[in-house]
């Protein structure tokens, strides 16, 4: 029988006295792109972290493909962050060399391909890109990763409605059905059409984890009217 590509048990996570995980429990397939849904503050990002073994839980357990966190699950483990992990001495070509030195599963001939597509220049320094273009290296740095399990913390999060159809249309070109891909965002409308499934989280609870045509015809509305619904203030 194969591992789950991602399973959490009854994880919590505390920063001092702030809960920002709460007894999460969780499994994540292969083949499946899976929204994160939270509000600001909601645990979306530290969820991400603990899974890419840079946070500790403070108790339950991860295992990604079956292995617990640590040298060999962050091996297959590609996390794209929400800050940029490039320096600013680099130009693109310089940030893909680091990634291919870096990590052995990088895929060199399916970031070149990633390039053409988000219109990325290998000789433009990084500095000098503009948010969405950033967004779109990233991007292809984090998804040219032959890994298992990717986390994207908010790849869509300052660039306007064009780029983000460009990065999301990427984002399904590029994925592998051998691999399971999580996607945070509080941007849902624009983002739903690539899930398959959505975990809902609220003040550090996991308190949905639904296949999106099952929202559909079970509720009878989109994810993001749900998503309004539970979040309402
Ligand atoms: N290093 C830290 N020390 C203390 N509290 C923290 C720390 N990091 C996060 N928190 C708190 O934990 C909670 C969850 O934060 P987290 O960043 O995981 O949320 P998020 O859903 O990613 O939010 P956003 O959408 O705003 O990025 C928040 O209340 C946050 O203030």
């Amino acid at each position: 029988m194969s591992h789950p590509i991602l399973q959490f048990s009854s994880v919590s996570k505390r920063y001092g006295s702030k809960t920002a995980l709460q007894d999460v429990s969780l499994q994540v397939g292969a083949g499946k792109i899976i929204g994160l849904l939270g509000s600001n503050g909601s645990g979306k990002t530290t969820l991400m972290k603990i899974a890419a073994g840079l946070l500790q839980p403070s108790s339950g357990t991860v295992r990604v493909c079956g292995e617990p966190v640590g040298v060999k699950s962050k091996a297959v483990t590609s996390f794209m962050p929400d800050k940029p992990l490039t320096e600013p001495w680099m130009r693109v070509r310089d940030a893909i060399a680091f990634y291919r030195d870096f990590y052995p599963d990088f895929d060199l001939a399916k970031a070149r391909d990633m390039l053409a597509f988000m219109q990325l220049n290998e000789r433009d320094k990084v500095t000098s890109l503009s948010k969405g273009m950033n967004e779109r290296l990233q991007l292809t740095l984090a998804l040219s990763r032959n890994a298992r399990l990717y986390l994207l913390d908010e790849p869509i999060g300052g660039v306007d409605p064009v780029a983000r159809e460009k990065i999301l249309d990427a984002i399904i070109q590029f994925y592998s059905e051998d691999s399971g891909l999580i996607v945070s965002t509080h941007l849902i409308r624009d983002i739903e059409r690539i899930f398959d499934e959505v975990l809902l989280i609220k003040n550090g609870r996991l308190i949905l984890h639904e296949q999106v045509d099952a929202i559909r015809t079970n509720h009878d509305k989109s994810v993001d009217d749900l998503f309004k619904e539970v979040y309402a203030e």
